[in-house]
């Protein structure tokens, strides 16, 4: 068995990692379309579901694939990345001194079997001046962000409280996931144990 992350995000490798398990990494290069017609968590879920068959096609049979997709939801707007400053600026104006939802699907594939959820994070951001924005867009965090920020980040700065899953809104809601993974036969825990009986001898 070899499991497999379908995501080119730094971030998710790092939360991967975090819960034991070994892994190749293979970007899904799927083209992320709108799809006006979905709600927020039918969105994430239906992106992840393609990342996860795209990268598949080319995986074993006993390789189990994990995908994820982010977005942040304002308003009934859904924000993905935003493509320059000037969007990454118009974003963290719309989330000023409010609450928004962030939603990751995750999808996850072993043979014939292809589980997809998503995750749904509540964060409060304090009101910010058009000079914070400024100065925050000027670090580079934003661009590579859905919403243009980044919790993990100087983007804590912005936020003064969430509801659910922290690992969510950095794009891998870790307990969800381990919870797919048990129902494909990869239980994190027991691999984590393992792992450090062998440590301790
Ligand atoms: C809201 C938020 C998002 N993000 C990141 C998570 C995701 O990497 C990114 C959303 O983009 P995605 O399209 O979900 O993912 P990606 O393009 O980075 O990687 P791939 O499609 O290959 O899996 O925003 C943070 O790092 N911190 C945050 O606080």
């Amino acid at each position: 068995m070899a499991m497999i992350l379908a995501s080119q995000s730094p971030r998710r490798r790092e939360l991967l990692g975090q819960m034991g398990f070994s892994f190749t990494v293979r970007p899904a290069r799927g083209e992320e379309l709108p799809h006006p017609e979905l709600t927020p968590a039918q969105l994430v879920e239906e992106l992840a579901r393609q990342k996860a068959l795209e990268v598949s096609a080319g995986a074993d049979a006993d390789d189990v694939v994990v995908a994820a997709d982010t977005v942040v939801a304002v308003d009934g707007t859904v924000l993905g990345k935003p493509r320059d400053r000037a969007h990454a600026a118009e974003m963290l104006s719309a989330l000023s001194g409010r609450e928004h939802t962030v939603y990751t699907g995750v999808a996850v594939k072993r043979g014939e079997k292809l589980l997809v959820e998503h995750e749904a994070t509540l964060v409060r951001f304090r009101p910010l001046t058009q000079r914070e924005i400024h100065l925050y867009i000027q670090t580079g965090e934003p661009m590579d962000k859905a919403g243009g920020y980044g919790i993990q980040g100087y983007g804590a700065l912005l936020v003064e409280g969430i509801r659910g899953d922290y690992f969510n809104v950095v794009g891998l809601p870790i307990c969800r996931l381990g919870r797919m993974l048990a129902q494909v036969g990869e239980d994190a825990l027991a691999r984590c144990a393992e792992t450090c009986v062998e440590k301790e001898r």
